[in-house]
């Protein structure tokens, strides 16, 4: 057997869990233009493999990984591999006509090679880039609890059906208790070499899954959570399923929050979101004070970084001594606009113990709503008192805080 670039050095002291990685298979079912086996094909600008190889080489159970390849492949591994940044070595060595000998073939080079042969060892498909680190978790800690194999399952949820060659159905299989097979398949690195063995001694060469080869040995095989998402790409329908799966647009919707406060002082009314509520006190400030629309004049700043309301309209420029606040709050509205955001909905808390803000909660909504050119339903109004605690309690000031969430299309 060729050892690919294995070395002894690759294993630690410690007897540690390898991932053997079948990727030798020649992608019978999967039509290809450019003629390459789908593990090499692109998803999203990475070759699959390379998605693959990337999710074992990150997780902290794994100390290295051999991939088990078709002679044929060298080139086109060797780029792939260089798409993946990993802190554990990644091999090679060559497999077989099925994929039992490939998995076979992995296995008796880590026998080889290593100084020290792994404890454990999981077995995945090449052609499952889906593959989670909850999946291998589960794997992982299913042998940590001492099962000899683990597998990740999905319960079956189709109606089976039992079908004869002319396209008849023949009979319906009942699901109970049926569950689809996925990898990464872990195992006792021990005793699935030595079940390998055993096949070939007995001319067993008919297993599509080394878990069914453990099955035949005699080795108790424990159910773990596999996913629906974590596929094998078998049909150029699953790949291009894939591709949409991974270029799908992701929205680029964010939030903006805003806090203002201002100190009450004799008067007669006092400015909230827009609406003059009489009062017998007024909220003080350079501009009308209107603490609300400052809030989510901030908030909506923050949506596109644009800083917040002193950056764009300083307290030490007369122009906005006396302003009317909803300026503020229609600039901030075209800032967003510029920066290609789409307002989805505003909310804002007013903290006050007096006046009442429930009896003109809607008008405050409504001029909101007119001030960003949004439909009313998009603004919310909230109010409450401070129990008369510090000071909004001792009426010696209104606080609000604002949330705005805008839309700025998809992220490219
Ligand atoms: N001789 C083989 C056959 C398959 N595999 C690997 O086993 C995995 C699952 O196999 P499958 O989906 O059947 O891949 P192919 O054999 O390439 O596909 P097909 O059967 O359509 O030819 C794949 O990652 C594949 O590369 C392997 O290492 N050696
Ligand atoms: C190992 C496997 O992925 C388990 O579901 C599957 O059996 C391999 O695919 P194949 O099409 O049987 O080669």
């Amino acid at each position: 057997m060729t050892p690919g670039d294995l070395r002894a050095a690759d294993f630690g002291a410690e007897r540690g869990t390898w991932a053997v990685i079948a990727a030798a298979g020649r992608s019978s079912r999967a039509a290809c233009e450019d003629g390459k086996p789908k593990q090499y094909r692109r998803l999203g600008g990475r070759p699959v493999i390379s998605r693959t190889l990337a999710v074992f080489a990150r997780h902290p159970a794994i100390s290295g990984i051999l991939v088990v390849i078709h002679p044929d492949d060298e080139e086109l591994f060797a780029d792939a591999v260089r798409q993946v940044d990993s802190p554990i070595p990644i091999r090679h060595v060559h497999g077989g006509a099925s994929r039992q000998i490939s998995c076979r073939r992995g296995l008796e080079a880590l026998s080889a090679f290593a100084a020290t042969p792994p404890r454990a060892v999981l077995i995945h498909d090449a052609a499952r880039p889906f593959v989670s680190d909850t999946i291998l978790d589960n794997v992982v800690t299913a042998l940590e609890d001492g099962a000899a194999a683990a597998l990740p399952v999905v319960a079956v949820s189709d109606t089976l059906k039992r079908g004869n060659a002319s396209g008849t159905v023949v009979e319906t299989v009942a699901r109970d208790g049926l569950f689809a097979a996925q990898t990464p398949q872990g195992f006792d690195f021990t005793r699935i070499l030595a079940a390998h063995r055993a096949a070939v001694a007995e001319e067993k060469d008919h297993f599509t899954d080394d878990c069914a080869l453990a099955e035949w040995a005699g080795i108790a095989v424990t159910m773990v959570g596999g996913a629906t998402g974590n596929i094998k790409l078998t049909t150029s329908e699953d790949l291009a399923m894939a591709e949409r799966r991974v270029s799908a647009p992701c929205p680029d919707i964010r939030s903006g929050n805003g806090y203002d406060v201002h100190r009450l002082v004799a008067g007669d009314h006092v400015t909230l979101c827009g609406v003059n509520i009489p009062h017998n006190r007024r909220l003080d400030g350079h501009s009308d004070a209107d603490v609300a629309l400052h809030a989510l004049t901030d908030a909506l700043l923050a949506t596109c970084g644009a800083g917040d309301i002193g950056t764009h309209f300083p307290p030490s420029d007369p122009q906005w001594k006396g302003a009317a606040s909803f300026v503020f709050l229609q600039k901030a509205g075209e800032i967003v606009a510029r920066n290609g955001g789409t307002i989805l909905n505003v909310d804002v808390s007013l903290i006050a113990e007096a006046p009442k803000i429930g009896p003109h909660r809607d008008a405050m909504r409504s001029r909101l709503a007119d001030i960003l050119g949004i439909s009313v339903d998009r603004c919310s109004v909230k109010a409450t008192t401070n129990e008369k605690m510090g000071f909004i309690g001792r009426e010696e000031g209104i606080a609000a805080i604002a949330t705005a969430n805008v839309s700025y299309g998809v992220l490219t």
